[in-house]
């Protein structure tokens, strides 16, 4: 990529599109177009191709995504399904009847079998069933995984996906019900101890195992991997480091500084018992993670107050 290419950023207002583009502007980019939704519904079609052909874009970013927690996947399974394979398909296919030079399609953990090995290895996708609560989401991932190694293989277009765990980080969505399972807590010990509550409710049993990785690191990486990447098939963008949600609930507790006891919703579902990734190929190719947890979560709890808590 040269500093004056015109890098269209699908998502650019979301926590990973907003990231990347900190990071592109942070080297030198430019030359940036972007949409809301608003502006252009990347699910319609017609809107998409037009957009594509009058903009011309040089380098596609696909950060835009109909994303949410376990719950929101859960319950909202056709938009997950529909909403996913609408954007991805629209751009994927635009980006190569308008000879994008190169595209990143972002994907997401949730592809792998729920029972896959662990830690997570690239070759792990299709060899097993997908954990229940995700399965639309994962399915529309696994077909955009699919589009661009097809394009690739067909047209001999240069489209990349890459495989982010969990994330956090600025401008995260703090929806009480939709969001993950990271900015939830941020939010529910900070309302407790504002509150005073006495307890905190942690959604299932606290003992599944998650990897979560800083939005900030995960923009280096798809920056890094849009230079160093170019095979068909995925890499996986992770820390390679796992905690518990009750640990994690612990931690947040502790950074809030909250001082009640926590309470385990056993009506609310644990989803993957462990979701690590393995992160080798990551780290062959040159790039590993900078901001441990403990950092990234006072990093995003600083983020929620300056924008969430009126004062
Ligand atoms: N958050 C996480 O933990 C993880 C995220 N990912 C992936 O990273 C990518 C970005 O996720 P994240 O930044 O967290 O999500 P956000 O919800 O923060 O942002 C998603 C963005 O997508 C845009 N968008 C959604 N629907 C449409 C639509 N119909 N038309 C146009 N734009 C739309 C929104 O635009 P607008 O703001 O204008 O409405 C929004 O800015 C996704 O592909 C997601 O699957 C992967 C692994 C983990
Ligand atoms: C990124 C990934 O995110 C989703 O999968 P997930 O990893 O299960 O993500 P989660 O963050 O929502 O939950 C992680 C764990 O945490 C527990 N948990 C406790 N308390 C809260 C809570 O308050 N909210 C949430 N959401 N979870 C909670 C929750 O019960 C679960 O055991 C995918 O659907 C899909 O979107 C995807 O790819």
């Amino acid at each position: 990529m040269n500093k004056t290419d015109k890098i269209y950023i699908a998502g650019h207002r979301g926590m990973v599109g907003s990231a990347i583009m900190r990071k592109l502007r942070a080297e030198g980019f430019t030359n940036f177009v972007t949409r809301t939704s608003a502006e252009l519904d990347l699910r319609d079609q017609p809107a998409v191709a037009a957009f594509f052909a009058e903009e011309k874009p040089g380098y596609v970013f696909l950060a835009a995504a109909k994303v949410g927690g376990i719950v929101a996947n859960n319950t909202y399974r056709a938009e997950f399904l529909y909403d996913n394979l609408q954007i991805q398909n629209n751009i994927i296919h635009s980006s190569y009847v308008n000879g994008v030079t190169k595209l990143m399609f972002l994907g997401s953990s949730c592809i792998y079998p729920k029972m896959a090995p662990q830690p997570l290895h690239e070759d792990a996708l299709l060899t097993g069933l997908l954990e229940p609560t995700n399965e639309p989401y994962a399915i529309a991932k696994i077909a955009g995984i699919k589009m661009c190694d097809a394009y690739r293989a067909q047209y001999g277009c240069d489209f990349i996906s890459v495989m982010p765990t969990n994330l956090y980080g600025y401008n995260d969505n703090y929806h009480p019900q939709n969001s993950h399972v990271l900015p939830a807590l941020i939010r529910r010990f900070h309302e407790a101890k504002e509150s005073g509550a006495a307890e905190v409710v942690i959604w299932g049993s606290g003992s599944p195992l998650r990897e979560f990785l800083f939005a900030d690191d995960l923009a280096e990486a798809c920056y890094y991997l849009m230079q160093n990447f170019d095979e068909a098939g995925f890499i996986n963008i992770g820390s390679g480091k796992e905690i518990s949600i009750k640990d994690l609930a612990l931690l947040i507790k502790k950074i809030v500084g909250y001082a009640g006891e926590l309470k385990f919703d056993s009506s609310k579902p644990d989803g993957t018992p462990r979701k690590l990734m393995d992160v080798s190929k990551l780290a062959e190719k040159g790039w590993t993670y900078k901001t441990e947890l403990e950092e990234g979560i006072k990093l995003a709890y600083h983020d929620f107050l300056l924008k969430h808590v009126e004062r």
